[in-house]
């Protein structure tokens, strides 16, 4: 797992620990972290020209010492002051390493040193960075981009707000972003986490300080997805029941069934209305199916299921609205997608009840179910808010799809799924990882273990869709990406489940 903390924890950790310091010696441990990684990225430090971008705060003082420690092994540094303050400790460190400074109003030598660096140090602004950023630290952050230097960021890209991940303006986008102490949720998040490159922790020695995360993300070896064993038989394996599709709709009812299917479900039982049953037998024989009386809502017709998932194609009339309420009137774990999520935004009262809920909505899906108070341009802009709202005030496990995937539980740490692909952002595939999680949930996975490990598989099966890894000189490698529909993310699912063996 990667863990993050809130800035406020990440501070209050900083300060116990500094009383236990010499002054100044946590920002010289974080500046030595980042001039070992600079120079790493170097090929020789010696002769290499290093540009530091230096803000106001502590985030220009750790930028400054490591430009010392980089000009002491031979490096010519020049330091660009964005401000008239700075770190005067760590400015005068750097004069005495033989390094030189600039300010930012000089753009033609600060220009054409950016533009002849080897490396940049991006030290404008770090967990103290607040809204977009302001002149002259924006240009100095444009002029970052499209150069051939490395671009390293000081603990946080400037410009990502450090504890949402939030974007308002410039940005530096970093090919390698070294943070100290313990990850900050908006490198972990879009769009902030699009602008960190490789993220390399360095420990400063917090850990003992630091409080349980807020925000995780999910590696493979944290995933432990069920594993039929000798006695397994289909029944064990976990049964999951699909409420989807409709006269109307089809394809979601297909797509869903594939993604139960191989989700690795021991059986996966189908209940729809006939043209999506025929359907679904046709593309999925392994799957049992019923043609269901929708206006009785009698779940009894379908069979022992140990899950449910109901929602994508299902329509929103009142027949659906009595399949979901029938849904959740059990004591199963139960998904609702799609549909199903706008049934649930009339009817809150439905998830009043015991068992586990999973809800899997769009940012405008989780507008509707929040009673259409937070606008879905909101949602997306603060997602790692509005997500642990909609736990807390949906009392289930909210999965919120976008660029980064995030699931939330009450008074658990949020997590984010790293494995996203734009490529998802396809009709059908939502459907693909409700049948997923629904899967995972018959197979006796906790809601949020079983939400996690299906956003992971989901968007690494897409990954693998979009580019197939092919043999190359230094072994397989991913091959060149190609669109992907939703059926590709299906038939890539083995492929995803193999690598978490
Ligand atoms: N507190 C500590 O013990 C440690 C802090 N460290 C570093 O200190 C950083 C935090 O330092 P600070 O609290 O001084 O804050 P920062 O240096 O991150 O940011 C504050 C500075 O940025 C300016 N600023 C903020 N938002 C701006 C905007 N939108 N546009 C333009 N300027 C803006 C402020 O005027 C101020 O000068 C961390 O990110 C980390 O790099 C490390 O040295 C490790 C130890
Ligand atoms: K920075």
């Amino acid at each position: 797992m990667r863990y993050a903390h809130e800035v406020g924890k990440v501070r209050a950790a900083e300060q116990a620990l500094m009383a236990r310091l010499p002054e100044g010696a946590l920002m010289r441990r974080a500046a030595a972290g980042l001039a070992a990684t600079c120079a790493r990225l170097l090929p020789g430090v010696y002769g290499a020209r290093v540009v530091l971008l230096v803000g106001g705060g502590d985030n220009g003082g750790d930028a400054l010492y490591a430009g010392a420690g980089l000009a002491r092994r031979g490096a010519s540094v020049v330091a660009v002051l964005a401000s008239d303050r700075f770190h005067r400790e760590g400015l005068a460190a750097l004069r005495t390493a033989g390094g030189r400074v600039l300010k930012a109003a000089d753009t033609g030598p600060v220009g054409a040193a950016i533009e002849d660096a080897d490396l940049v140090i991006d030290g404008l602004t770090g967990i103290g960075g607040t809204g977009a950023l302001r002149e002259p630290y924006a240009g100095l952050a444009r002029r970052t981009e499209d150069i051939d230097a490395i671009v390293v960021a000081c603990d946080v890209p400037s410009g990502v707000d450090a504890g949402s991940g939030r974007v308002e303006g410039a940005a530096v986008r970093a090919d390698v972003t070294v943070t100290f102490g313990t990850y900050k949720p908006g490198l972990l998040i879009d769009p902030g986490a699009a602008h960190c490159g490789v993220v390399e922790l360095v420990d400063i020695g917090l850990g003992a300080h630091l409080p349980d995360p807020d925000v995780v993300a999910a590696w493979p070896v944290d995933l432990r997805v069920p594993q039929p064993g000798s006695e397994s038989d289909k029944y064990r394996r976990g049964v999951v029941g699909v409420l989807a599709g409709s006269e109307r709709y089809t394809g979601a009812a297909v797509l869903c069934v594939g993604g139960a299917v191989h989700g690795g479900a021991g059986m996966v039982r189908f209940a729809s209305t006939p043209h999506p049953v025929e359907l679904v037998r046709h593309h999925w024989p392994e799957a049992v199916t019923t043609v269901i009386d929708r206006t009785s809502a009698a779940l009894e017709q379908v069979g022992q299921v140990q899950a449910w998932v109901v929602g994508p194609g299902l329509g929103t009339d009142e027949d659906a609205e009595a399949l979901v309420e029938a849904v959740l009137s059990t004591d199963l774990p139960a998904l609702v997608d799609a549909d199903g999520l706008t049934v649930l935004a009339r009817r809150r009262d439905l998830l009043r009840r015991e068992a586990p809920t999973v809800l899997t909505p769009h940012a405008g899906e989780l507008t509707r179910l929040l009673g259409n108070r937070t606008p879905r341009q909101t949602i997306e802009a603060r997602r790692l808010e509005c997500v642990q709202r909609a736990a807390a005030e949906l009392s289930a496990t909210v999965l919120l799809k976008g660029s980064t995937t995030l699931i939330a539980e009450q008074d658990r740490p949020v997590r984010v799924n790293p494995t996203g692909t734009p490529r998802l952002a396809t009709a059908g595939t939502g459907d693909v990882l409700s049948g997923l999680i629904g899967a995972l949930l018959a197979g006796g996975m906790p809601a949020i273990e079983a939400a996690t490990a299906g956003a992971y598989l989901h968007g690494l099966a897409g990954r693998l869709a979009a580019a197939p890894p092919t043999d190359g000189p230094s072994g397989p490698a991913p091959g060149r990406e190609a669109p992907i529909s939703a059926q590709d993310v299906v038939t890539a699912l083995p492929d995803a489940f193999r690598t978490l063996a």
